[in-house]
């Protein structure tokens, strides 16, 4: 099978280079174009634009770090939307809100071609290893068409229905994911503070109910100030900021992820924001981050 793949970042390159490991056959692009070069060596051939991939390819997906972005590849000059049309599918994988996301399925459909969200549970790692959770929504015979696909990225694929439903699950999920990043923080800095180890805070919650892979993963590391990007920071605010938007289209009372939403701000103003979004914990700590851009 042959796919195009557009956006060659943290999660990008690992899914890209998972397919081909698995035997498919892949165009990449990057708007840092020289970022494709890893993928050529693993067997990828480059394209020049997104139109010139889906021009080459049945099948393109996307990975794209956030709304504008992934309306920019779609819309823009030598975008996707030069070259979709009858015979070809576009499937966005980032995590964007349900609004863009219909804006796109919109065009592409338009132009005749099929298009599908797929946006994903999992991070860097679980890219890299085909563990994903797959998040789809839109056309139905694309999303069969792309099985043998998600089999490669995924240990799970759902299919949600109607465009939106695959964002919308997407945002609900991870805007539960950084607020219990902030209870995390919150919790080592009271066990810190309060004389207790942060250290056997971790050994008892990882013994108990609220028990998880991302504090099993993530406290270790937070504990050693170590924030190596794997969900860059800047990304999960984006996710609060999306959740929360539409928490006030469906008039539900968040201030729980609001309240977390603040800390990931702070952290970005910080300069925290190409960080992991663990460095939150050093806004909770109070300690700030040593930059001071925008990110
Ligand atoms: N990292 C993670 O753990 C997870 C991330 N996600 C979601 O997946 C998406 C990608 O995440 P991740 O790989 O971590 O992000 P990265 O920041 O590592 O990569 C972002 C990608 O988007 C491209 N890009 C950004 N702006 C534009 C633009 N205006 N036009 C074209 N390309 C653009 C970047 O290109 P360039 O190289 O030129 O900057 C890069 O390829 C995001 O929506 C994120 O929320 C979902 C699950 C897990
Ligand atoms: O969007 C990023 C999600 C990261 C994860 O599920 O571990």
């Amino acid at each position: 099978m042959e796919v195009g793949f557009l956006g060659l970042g943290i999660m990008g390159k690992a899914m890209a280079a998972n397919l081909l490991r698995h035997g498919f056959r892949v165009t990449v692009w990057n708007r840092t174009l020289a970022k494709c070069q890893e993928l050529a060596a693993l067997g990828a051939t480059v394209g020049e634009t997104p139109a010139s991939v889906v021009s080459k390819c049945r099948y393109t997906i996307a990975m794209l770090s956030d709304p504008s972005a992934a309306l920019s590849v779609v819309f823009d000059k030598d975008g996707v939307l030069e070259q979709i049309g009858s015979g070809k599918g576009y499937v966005d994988m980032s995590t964007v809100d349900a609004a863009t996301s219909t804006k796109i399925s919109e065009a592409v459909k338009q132009k005749g071609g099929a298009f599908l969200e797929a946006p994903v549970s999992g991070s860097k790692k679980p890219a890299e290893d085909g563990q994903l959770v797959i998040l789809a929504a839109g056309d139905k015979p694309l999303y069969d068409g792309m099985v043998p696909a998600f089999d490669v990225l995924g240990k799970k694929s759902f299919f949600l229905g109607e465009i939106g439903n695959g964002a919308k699950m997407k945002l609900v999920v991870n805007m539960i994911m950084g607020s219990m990043m902030n209870a995390l923080s919150e919790g080592l800095c009271l066990a810190d503070k309060s004389g207790l180890s942060p250290q056997t805070l971790l050994d008892v919650l990882d013994l108990g109910a609220i028990a998880n892979p991302m504090f099993k993963l993530k406290g270790p590391t937070m504990l050693q100030g170590s924030y190596n990007p794997a969900f860059p920071l800047k990304h999960q605010q984006k996710d609060m900021r999306l959740a929360l938007a539409l928490g006030d289209e469906n008039a539900v009372a968040m201030p729980v992820s609001a309240a977390a939403n603040e800390a990931f701000k702070k952290a970005r103003s910080l300069g925290l924001g190409d960080q992991d979004f663990s460095a939150v914990y050093e806004v909770v700590k109070g300690a700030g981050g040593s930059g001071s851009g925008q990110a």
